[in-house]
């Protein structure tokens, strides 16, 4: 490549709009070096060689054993699920009882979305951030000053009779395998709200005629889903598949592939959460630690990129719905544990996310009454 070419290459004032188009589409014209766009100020960069070195920045997650929550053992695996929420903020869930082959589905149909020529998956683009469905790149493309390298398709998925039309018709068995996953998540998510509920001592101790709108509230909550696309990048040292965010919902469920990526703040530390075959990573979002008046933490990720593979996840991001204010338990509120969250809503958080950059985690930090 000639110097002029690289230079071209390298500033992002020429021609803005061909990272508009995303990371996929950048390596689709033989990009060979990060350009400029995105490449984070040093202070914000992974340190790989850190990582390499350090083989306790592994994290082996706590496991929670979905089998064996439904059985004698529930009380055992729930303090282990209120230790897990409190201490990290992520576990990772085995034995789930979600078939293989309707995740190798998802996954497959997934991939083929992101191999269709750019036109395909460019008419799913859109500024609206609550549009049915939506292509894009990086976290927030309008307004990130340093792109990351991500593209995703976004799904909202309740109600799925709203919006299944706007769903992309291509490849053919995206919409299918996409509504069969969703359902199955929607499904674990449920039980999952069920023992964390339990976990806060919040089940039995609600007056009974407040359980069943309880309950109609988490099933008919917000249910959106972000397929992750991070193709192989030339120098993951000076980029990052995702910036360190928290994720704004009650609880995210994360389908990950045999790629290692995702990182969680532990400690003060950035740590690799080691991919377990057949399980999903959940995390606290939020809505979670706020309705928990932030006994469960609510936990800065990010993702990694690497030079030699691609690596795809899809995160299932549920919450209440969209009108619902979130605050927290009046039940978990008393003289001894003061209230230490405003009261928030969804529409504060979009007017929130389009007007900045959301890094780190300023919108929990926004809610927050006194410092937790
Ligand atoms: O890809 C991952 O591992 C994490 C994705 C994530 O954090 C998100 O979609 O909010
Ligand atoms: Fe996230």
């Amino acid at each position: 490549m000639s110097p002029v070419m690289s230079r071209r290459e390298d500033d992002p004032s020429i021609d803005n709009t061909r990272y508009q188009k995303g990371v996929r589409h950048l390596c689709e014209n033989g990009i060979t070096s990060v350009p400029r766009k995105y490449i984070l100020p040093v202070s914000d960069r992974p340190n790989l060689n850190e990582r390499q070195n350090l083989h306790d920045l592994n994290l082996k997650l706590p496991i929670i054993d979905f089998a064996q929550l439904q059985g004698p053992e529930r009380s055992q695996v729930l303090k282990n699920l209120a230790k897990a929420c409190e201490e990290y903020g992520f576990f990772q869930v085995t034995n789930h009882g979600i078939p293989m082959g309707v995740i190798q589905k998802m996954i497959d149909a997934c991939k083929r979305f992101f191999d269709l020529p750019f036109e395909d998956r460019a008419k799913y683009m859109s500024a609206d951030m609550s549009a049915p469905v939506r292509y894009g790149t990086s976290f927030n493309q309008k307004n990130d000053g340093v792109f990351c390298w991500r593209d995703f398709l976004k799904l909202v998925c309740n109600p799925l009779s709203d919006v299944l039309p706007y769903w992309p018709t291509s490849p053919a068995d995206l919409r299918e395998a996409a509504v069969t996953y969703s359902q199955q998540a929607k499904f674990l998510y449920i039980k999952l709200v069920e023992a964390v509920l339990e976990s806060l001592g919040l089940v039995g101790t609600t007056m009974k005629e407040d359980e069943d709108n309880v309950w109609k509230e988490f099933q008919d909550g917000s249910h959106l889903m972000v397929v992750n696309c991070y193709p192989s990048c030339p120098q993951p040292d000076l980029t990052l598949g995702m910036p360190p965010h928290s994720d704004y919902g009650f609880l995210t469920i994360l389908l990950q592939d045999e790629v290692e990526g995702l990182q969680i703040q532990s400690q003060g530390k950035w740590v690799t959460v080691e991919p377990l075959p057949n399980s999903f990573v959940v995390n606290v979002g939020d809505h979670l630690e706020i309705f928990s008046n932030g006994r469960y933490k609510s936990v800065l990720h990010r993702v990694l990129v690497n030079s030699s593979k691609s690596r795809m996840s899809v995160a299932s991001l549920h919450s209440f719905g969209f009108d619902r204010v979130v605050r927290p338990s009046s039940k978990l509120v008393d003289e001894a544990n003061p209230r230490r969250y405003k009261d928030t809503d969804f529409s504060s958080f979009l007017e929130y996310v389009s007007s900045c950059e959301p890094k780190r985690k300023n919108f929990l930090e926004s809610r927050k009454l006194t410092s937790v």
